[in-house]
């Protein structure tokens, strides 16, 4: 049944979250206010990174071979609305990739779990 499923394969693997990341990659690109703090950054190698990241956090087979997520965002002083920001561009990313909303929150619970290694740091 789904429920013993990865919220990864739930997602639909490897080819969503490459989309799901695209998809924010590019609603970063569009916003003025998130993509001040990306406007030095690598995006192939956070592009790289971040869909380890998700896939291996989801359940998937995937190592994560980035840096921690306080060593990341380390010295950025995210805010909670910024961050909260950030969220509402990866939720738009999701539902781009037509992830069904109860599979969405499924993720952001997974994701929520490192809020607090990014925000004020
Ligand atoms: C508004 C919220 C966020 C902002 C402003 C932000 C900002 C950044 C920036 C600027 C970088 C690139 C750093 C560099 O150039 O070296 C980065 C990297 C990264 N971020 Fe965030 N981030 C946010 C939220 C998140 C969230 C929610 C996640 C996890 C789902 C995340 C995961 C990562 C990962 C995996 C990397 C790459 C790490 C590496 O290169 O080793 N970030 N972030």
């Amino acid at each position: 049944t789904t429920s013993e499923q990865s919220v990864y394969a739930q997602m639909g693997g490897q080819q969503k979250v490459e989309e799901v990341v695209d998809n924010f990659i590019t609603e970063i690109e569009f916003d003025p206010v998130i993509y001040e703090y990306f406007k030095d950054s690598n995006i192939d190698r956070f592009r790289e990174k971040l869909i380890e990241h998700v896939c291996h956090l989801t359940g998937g087979p995937c190592e994560y071979t980035g840096d921690t997520m306080v060593q990341v965002h380390t010295g950025m002083d995210i805010t909670e609305t910024d961050f909260n920001r950030g969220v509402d561009l990866f939720i738009n990313a999701m539902d781009k990739a037509q992830i069904s909303h109860p599979i969405q929150n499924k993720v952001l619970a997974i994701l929520a779990k490192t809020r607090k290694e990014m925000l004020y740091i």
